[in-house]
């Protein structure tokens, strides 16, 4: 792994990220950074090349070629545990979720796996592993469902259980894909109110992908528009709506 001349603020630094399906560029040379704390929603059309961003990140796919840089050290290439290891967690569409067991031995195994894969000499207590899946079940509202099936949950809960799943791994950086899809308008609420208590509870760098302009808006500090494979424009949400380009091409107005 690659060291990069530092840049004070910066958590995450992706550069030149190309990733090809034979000859066809779904991400074609995209770029962004993300400093500490801060939200920033990757946005597009179907097809814009979100996920394959997301699955690179993550360390699901090899990009072609380009760097991905967290706290100055460049991981792209490395596989998905590497990855969540070295800080970047991933909530996932209920996929990591034991349907039949509790909301709480869920957590609780998310936490044992975490602490196991840490190299501290003893490991967390007991004690301190149920203190903190505790802690990650009050963060996310589920304390009042800690002892139901964890299949027995609504769709917004499941997700807000695999936010609290992927806390459990300490992330620097949280990845979000589409976190509010196929949600109610409350459900959705609730979970623009849960990013927001993450990130400033834990001091959370947060990168989402989402289709309601909404809740993007409601929650991102920065804003990155994909269009066919590449980076079409970048900035404040201020900046991302007074564009033209976007307008165009994008909000549709
Ligand atoms: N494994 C793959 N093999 C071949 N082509 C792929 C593969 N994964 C994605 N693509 C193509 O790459 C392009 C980008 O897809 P991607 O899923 O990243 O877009 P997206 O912005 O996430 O779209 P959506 O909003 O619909 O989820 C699409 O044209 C898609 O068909």
């Amino acid at each position: 792994m690659a060291h990069h001349p530092s840049d004070s603020g910066l958590r995450l630094k992706v550069e030149h990220i190309k990733k090809y399906f034979g000859t066809f560029p779904a991400v074609d040379d995209v770029s962004f950074e993300v400093r500490h704390g801060e939200v920033m929603a990757i946005i597009g059309p179907n097809g814009a090349g979100k996920t394959t961003v997301f699955n690179v990140l993550s360390g699901h796919m090899k990009p072609t070629s380009g760097h991905i840089y967290l706290d100055n050290v460049d991981i792209a290439g490395q596989k998905p545990h590497k990855v969540a290891r070295l800080g970047i967690g991933r909530a996932f569409q209920t996929t990591n979720i034991f349907p039949s067991l509790t909301v709480l031995e869920n957590v609780l195994s998310a936490v044992h796996t975490a602490n196991r894969h840490t190299y501290r000499v003893w490991g967390l207590s007991e004690r301190s592993v149920r203190k903190e899946a505790e802690h990650l079940l009050s963060l996310v509202n589920l304390t009042e469902h800690h002892g139901f099936p964890a299949g027995a949950l609504s769709h917004g809960d499941q997700r807000a259980l695999e936010i609290a799943l992927a806390l459990a791994t300490s992330p620097k950086v949280l990845l979000l894909d589409e976190p509010t899809a196929g949600m109610s308008p409350y459900e959705t609420q609730q979970t623009v109110e849960l990013v927001r208590r993450i990130v400033a509870a834990q001091g959370l760098t947060v990168v989402l992908s989402e289709h309601d302009m909404e809740v993007v808006f409601g929650l991102a500090d920065r804003i990155t528009v994909m269009e066919a494979g590449r980076v079409l424009a970048r900035g404040t949400p201020q900046e991302i709506r007074e564009n033209p380009a976007v307008q165009r091409a994008y909000l549709g107005e």
